[in-house]
């Protein structure tokens, strides 16, 4: 089952893979004549001319006939080694054109199908849910997509063809060796059954082994992701020494899997050696004895030796054969692991409205799958097209939660979620997605230019609208400050940005494209309260008429919104203006106490500091 599963990921490459058996088996059927030409010029040297006629008489070579009538249209010696060596030496021409097309073939087979399974994976790593990207190892992932995808494809195509190598190689073997003394084909064959034993026992015990080395291989790769990605809070708590250890058990225990691995090879190859060294011996004793009988002669003692060497050395590679098949194995259950994972638009909505901005939560219910209870109890709220709506709550309270759901990240499992009166579910997830610009607080920027981090995702963006965007977030003062201006390389090769910055460019990205509703999901928290204002203000200003949601934790941010929905443990605790909240008993009038009276104070302070520099 697993085995025709691995196969299945070969779909698609039989013409290929046939046209490379193809030109395999003509190869070695060449190859095994190669040492019939030694015969015959061996036979030649020893044959005396006919008295009569001064003909040579060669015997018995199991060379094509148009050979031996090419080489016997001559009675000298020196000719008839003239013609062999130049028949020789086409064979060798042909049979060098032979393997540069069989070598192309092979490596164009191994490439496409590493291509067309990468670009699969990936593709399909694409469609899976929010919650699967939550909960996957990102170095696990991309050991998936690269050194899994590596294994299986070098098994399907190279180790495949290794096989057909293996059996063309033998039965060509045999085929000569058989015209020369039978007796060798069954010696040789006769050990054929304890190698391929060995090579069933070997393959048991590596199977496991190198499930082992997959699975430490893909921890230490975790441990390494985490750390790099992580850089920064490992100095910030100065936890090098830490990591290190964690990399030092986490790579000990990766060598000690390959270590094992390594013993085992070490000796499957070692006996395997000592069985072929053992049929050679037995085959040269034979072709002492059959000359000394006088069943054979010299050139075909010096024939066999070669030909033997096609019946021994290709069966000793069964082994590295069966050893990729268990690594192949492994590796494309891995590889199923993700393409079985249901694709999150497997149950998707297909309606694609004009989106106005209208948003109605009925009685919206959700728990998270691995959770008892759940996260949002029956919320209701309406935001009308074109008005700005604050969410506030305490951390954890479920307001990134219900940006999820109104993306269609998380499904609401109780109630309904209209948009424009359409319910939520029945719109293309992708559509959706396409309407809602959002900002998150800790935005992701590309290795690129300031300029193509906000022009992303509108490829056609003119300049003079990446300059009005960047002006409404906020950041054209910034960018003037930066040497290279627009041209700015940010991001991980590029200059650093300030975790305000980085959220303007953010700002900047989504008001680029003009979507009718934009979230902020706490994408103010990194910038001064100035600049935020600022910021709402430059979007008031721009009329946008988009709907907008703008979650956060600061109150100067929540209060000119057109209406503010406090969330308090997953249920709505109040919804109104700031007017209307401020004066109610509620978490919002504590918050507007603490975080108001703060203001004020600060304020205070800077007017006086203003005068007393007057
Ligand atoms: N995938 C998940 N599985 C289980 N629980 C989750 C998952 N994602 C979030 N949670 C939990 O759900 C709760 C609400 O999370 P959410 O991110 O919506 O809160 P929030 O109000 O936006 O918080 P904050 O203000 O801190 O950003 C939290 O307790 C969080 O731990």
């Amino acid at each position: 089952m697993r085995t025709i599963r691995l196969f299945k990921l070969s779909k698609g490459f039989l013409i290929l893979f046939i046209m490379a058996v193809i030109l395999t088996t003509i190869h070695q059927y060449t190859y095994s004549n190669v040492p019939l030409f030694t015969q015959y010029l061996i036979k030649t040297l020893l044959a005396q001319p006919g008295i009569a006629d001064n003909t040579i008489s060669v015997g018995t070579v199991n060379l094509p006939s148009f050979l031996l009538t090419f080489f016997q249209k001559d009675n000298e010696v020196l000719n008839i080694i003239l013609r062999i060596a130049i028949a020789l030496l086409l064979l060798q021409v042909f049979r060098f054109s032979l393997r540069f097309f069989e070598m192309w073939i092979k490596g164009a087979l191994l490439e496409k199908m590493a291509e067309k399974l990468r670009i699969k994976l990936y593709g399909h790593i694409q469609d899976l849910d929010y919650e699967f990207h939550n909960n996957a190892d990102t170095g696990d992932l991309i050991q998936r997509c690269t050194t899994d995808v590596e294994t299986t494809t070098t098994f399907l195509t190279t180790r495949m063809l290794d096989l057909i190598y293996l059996f063309v190689t033998l039965f060509f073997g045999a085929y000569q060796l058989y015209f020369i003394n039978p007796t060798m084909v069954w010696v040789s064959f006769s050990l054929i059954p304890l190698v391929a034993t060995s090579s069933i026992i070997y393959f048991i015990k590596i199977d496991k082994i190198f499930q082992n080395i997959e699975e430490t291989e893909s921890s230490m790769m975790t441990v390494v992701q985490e750390n790099l990605s992580g850089s920064k809070v490992v100095r910030a708590f100065a936890n090098e020494a830490f990591e290190v250890e964690k990399m030092e058990t986490k790579n000990r225990e990766y060598a000690n899997a390959l270590r094992k691995a390594n013993s085992i090879v070490a000796v499957y190859w070692g006996s395997m050696d000592f069985v072929s060294i053992t049929q050679y011996l037995v085959i040269i004793a034979i072709g002492v004895f059959a000359v000394q009988n006088q069943t054979m002669d010299a050139a075909g003692v010096v024939a066999s030796l070669a030909l033997v060497g096609m019946l021994i050395w290709p069966v000793r590679g069964l082994g590295r054969i069966i050893n990729d098949y268990g690594k192949a194995l492994v590796a494309s259950d891995r590889i199923y692991h993700i393409l079985e994972q249901p694709s999150e638009y497997d149950n998707d909505g297909t309606e694609e409205p004009k989106i106005k901005g209208n948003i109605e939560f009925r009685n919206v219910s959700f728990k998270f799958p691995d959770t008892q209870e759940s996260l949002l109890k029956n919320v209701n709220f309406d935001i009308k097209a074109g008005q700005t709506v604050a969410i506030i709550g305490r951390t954890g309270s479920g307001k990134s939660t219900i940006i999820n759901m109104l993306m269609r990240l998380h499904e609401y499992q109780g109630g309904d979620i209209l948009i424009d009166s359409i319910p939520l579910n029945t719109i293309s997830k992708k559509y959706i997605r396409s309407q809602i610009g959002v900002v998150l607080q800790d935005p992701f920027l590309y290795s690129k230019t300031v300029y193509e981090n906000i022009a992303i995702a509108h490829k056609d963006a003119v300049k003079d609208r990446v300059i009005k965007a960047a002006e409404i977030a906020a950041l054209e003062n910034d960018i003037r400050t930066f040497k290279n201006g627009y041209e700015t390389v940010v991001g991980e090769k590029g200059t650093t940005l300030s975790g305000g910055q980085k959220q303007r460019v953010a700002i900047a990205r989504v008001l680029v494209n003009d979507k009718p509703i934009l979230i902020f999901d706490d994408a103010l928290s990194a910038v001064d309260t100035q600049t935020d204002l600022m910021i709402r203000q430059a979007l008031l200003a721009k009329n946008y008429q988009q709907t907008t949601i703008i979650i956060t934790h600061r109150i100067t941010t929540a209060k000119e919104a057109d209406q503010i929905i406090v969330l308090e443990k997953g249920s709505i605790e109040a919804i109104g203006t700031h007017e209307e909240l401020s004066t109610q008993e509620g978490l919002y009038k504590k918050l507007w106490d603490i975080q108001g009276r703060l203001e004020n104070a600060f304020k205070e302070t800077l007017k006086e500091g203003d005068s007393d520099a007057s």
